[in-house]
């Protein structure tokens, strides 16, 4: 079997990795994949990182050098005995023997702090959203799902700072593609502005056909970045046309097409959101071309360097 494709997902807390990578690995299908999340890898429990005055973004708190390992390890397409780290109790669980899949998915807070984990992925996202959204998507999380109560959040996102400023944002600069989410205002959860920076170390498809400022979709220029923005208020149908002039583009994987892409949760209540569709849409089609190119001989399709040829304004 050709070695897997690697995805990153990194970003701060709460910033939507889960989110995210859930549509991906449902569209892929469980089986293809393996999923890991660096969380797995703390160095220290809920209880100890309390008594140690740590926080988990810190490399410190976390075996950055064997999150490194275990990563070559996949690619190379070797098993792990990968770590548990159990989120609803804050403890450690037996760890469990984990084989590559045909792709990996790997999501964490630290998984591009050094060389050797950024050299691992075929693709990395950065997932930026503006702190006052984190801060609320990460209250009702971690109050309906980790045990936590409001004012323990908001006290432990003002210990986290220094480290998230020092540690999690500078990270950002080595992705290949970075999500904003825009200021929401008072913007329903299902409608946020979206704003992808593609950055020219992948070879971005061409979506210069589907820009429609008065629909809501926009492509701008900024150095060797296209931004792509897709407004909260597009409408359905407008991001399906996007969605499917890229399905078009890896028409080759079109028995992986699934309704179920844009699906994120409030607490326990499912909600669609048409900008997280089309992300993820843009990603799985660089996972699948990376795919194809490991299956032609190639080694992945990232660009040796410059603007990527397919994108235009
Ligand atoms: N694209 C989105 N649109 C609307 N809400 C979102 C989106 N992404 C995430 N959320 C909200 O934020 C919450 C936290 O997201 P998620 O669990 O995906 O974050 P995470 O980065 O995986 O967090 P952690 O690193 O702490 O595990 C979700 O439960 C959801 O309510
Ligand atoms: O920043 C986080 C990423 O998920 C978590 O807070 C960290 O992993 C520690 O988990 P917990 O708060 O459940 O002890």
């Amino acid at each position: 079997m050709p070695r897997p494709i690697i995805l990153g997902v990194v970003g701060d807390s709460a910033a939507g990795k889960t989110t995210l990578t859930r549509g991906l690995v449902r569209v892929l299908g469980e089986e293809n994949v393996t999923h890991v999340c660096t969380d797995d890898y703390h160095r220290f429990d809920r209880k100890q990182r309390a008594e140690r005055n740590l926080t988990p973004l810190h490399p410190d708190c976390n075996y950055v050098d064997v999150i490194a390992q275990h990563l070559g390890h996949l690619r190379a397409g070797e098993p792990i005995l990968k770590p548990i780290y159990t989120h609803s109790d804050g403890t450690f669980g037996a760890p469990v023997y984990v084989k590559p899949a045909r792709f990996t998915v790997v999501e964490g807070l630290l998984g591009y702090h050094t060389e050797a984990m950024r050299q691992v992925y075929d693709v990395r996202v950065f997932l930026s959203p503006p702190e006052e959204l984190r801060r609320a998507w990460k209250v009702r999380r971690d109050c309906s799902r980790r045990g936590y109560t409001t004012d323990q959040v908001l006290a432990e996102l003002d210990r986290r700072e220094a480290d998230s400023e020092a540690f999690i944002r500078p990270q950002e600069r080595y992705a290949d593609i970075v999500v904003r989410y825009l200021p929401s205002g008072d913007r329903d959860q299902e409608h946020l502005d979206a704003e992808l920076v593609l950055r020219s170390s992948l070879r971005h498809p061409d979506l210069s056909g589907l820009v429609d400022g008065d629909a809501g979709i926009t492509l701008s220029e900024r150095s060797d970045e296209v931004i792509l923005r897709v407004s909260g208020s597009v409408e359905p149908e407008t991001a399906a046309e996007i969605e499917e002039a890229i399905w078009e583009r890896m028409h080759f994987a079109s028995h992986l097409r699934s309704e179920r892409l844009g699906e994120f949760t409030i607490g326990t209540d499912l909600h669609r959101s048409e900008s997280l569709a089309v992300i993820q849409v843009l990603i799985l089609y660089h996972l699948i071309t990376a795919k194809a190119s490991l299956a032609l001989g190639g080694d992945g399709t990232r660009a040796p360097s410059g603007i990527p040829e397919a994108v235009h304004t």
